[in-house]
């Protein structure tokens, strides 16, 4: 159902440990987790379903409240709780279930294999150590190396993310730093552990294009590498650079899923292409509150949806279906069922190829620029 990663799969030289080679990285299965506040119960992750492959960049897209970082934040155990509760779901990390994990287990695997790269940089941040000391540290848990060493190694991270006159810098304290530039020294101690999975929450935002380019160069390489990269983004233009696959969000829902290219030039569901229409995704976002609640089962745009029809109700949300008969693009819209016309759907939008979908450095797509 997913894209191949084949190359990565048929470097085993090992007979042996072919069948986890195949495994994907991560993969995530009915994924729920509530908000309980004193007014409502917010199902903020309801029934998420992904996969992220080895060396894959996958992209997380939807509006403001989506539950993006809901999502990420499951996934590594860091979600508050209360006010959230983790309700369901199973969570399987190179072969093993660790949504069972222990407190101890889970930050065990959070420091060494798993990296989360937070939406709100301070909470990551110790206001007591300098930036070097917090690198250093995630460079020692790793490997046994001398003092020196770690100085330049922990340089050149600072340098890799884009962090001014690193040198020093280094011995600054998290304070120091603008709020932009502590998200980027908590992504630098982040890969100082050299994760196989980065989980990266909107670490292009607050950055000018200069930096992003840097970002986005340095992302490359990291997939390059073989590590794994889950990207919560809003802008389309970073999404086209990195992604091989997208994951489209609303609503606590996932809504559509596929290969980039496919995203871009079929957008299905109709958030998705309504979201591809506006211009850089900030409209929806001030909008949200002032349109009230989503509703809670069935697909969850169908109030805001211009083709909603009776079968859009009903308990969970609608099945996945193929787009365009391809099974790795799939969208949760009834118009999609076989026997529905899903022409419907998609004629009265127009064109949906414009300018904030385009790769920010004009490369092709992430599928095809990464080989
Ligand atoms: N601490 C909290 N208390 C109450 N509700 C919360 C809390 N954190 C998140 N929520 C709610 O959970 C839902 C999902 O939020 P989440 O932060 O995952 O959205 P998001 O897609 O990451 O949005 P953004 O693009 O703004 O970062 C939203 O309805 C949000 O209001
Ligand atoms: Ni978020």
């Amino acid at each position: 159902m997913t894209m191949s990663t084949d190359d990565t799969a048929t470097d085993s030289s090992n007979a042996a440990t072919e069948p986890m080679e195949t495994e994907p990285l991560l993969r995530v299965q009915n994924l729920r987790t509530m908000i309980r506040t004193e007014r409502e119960t917010i199902r903020a992750v309801d029934g998420v379903d992904f996969q992220v492959e080895r060396g894959e960049t996958v992209c997380l897209v939807g509006e403001s409240g989506s539950g993006k970082s809901i999502t990420c934040e499951t996934l590594t155990g860091i979600v508050p709780q209360p006010p959230a509760e983790i309700v369901g779901g199973t969570i399987e990390f190179d072969g093993e279930p660790i949504h069972d994990a222990t407190e101890s287990e889970r930050r065990a695997i959070r420091g060494s294999r798993i990296a989360h790269v937070f939406q709100n940089p301070q909470s990551a941040l110790d206001p007591v150590y300098t930036v070097g000391d917090q690198l250093a540290e995630a460079i020692e848990i790793h490997e046994d190396v001398t003092d020196t060493e770690v100085r330049t190694r922990s340089v050149d991270l600072l340098q890799r993310v884009g962090i001014p006159n690193a040198p020093s810098r280094i011995d600054d304290y998290p304070h120091e730093f603008s709020g932009g530039m502590q998200q980027r020294v908590a992504l630098a101690i982040a890969l100082a552990c050299d994760p196989d999975l980065l989980i990266a929450d909107e670490p292009t935002t607050a950055v000018d294009v200069t930096v992003q380019a840097r970002l986005i160069e340095l992302f490359r390489e990291l997939t390059d590498g073989g590590m794994s990269l889950l990207l919560v983004t809003h802008d389309l233009r970073v999404v086209a650079s990195l992604a091989d696959r997208v994951l489209v969000m609303f609503g606590g829902t996932i809504v559509e899923r596929g290969p980039v290219e496919r995203l871009f030039d079929r957008p299905a569901h109709p958030y998705t292409r309504e979201l591809m229409d506006s211009h850089d995704g900030v409209s929806r976002r001030d909008e949200r509150s002032a349109r009230g609640s989503i509703p809670a089962d069935g697909c969850r745009f169908r109030e805001e949806c211009p083709h909603a029809i009776d079968d859009c109700g009903g308990d969970g949300q609608p099945d996945f279906y193929p787009v365009d008969g391809r099974d790795e693009h799939r969208t949760s819209c009834v118009f999609y069922a076989p026997g529905r016309d899903a022409g419907t759907v998609v004629e009265p939008v127009e064109s949906t190829t414009s300018d904030h979908t385009r790769p920010v450095d004009g490369a092709a797509p992430g599928g095809e620029s990464r080989d």
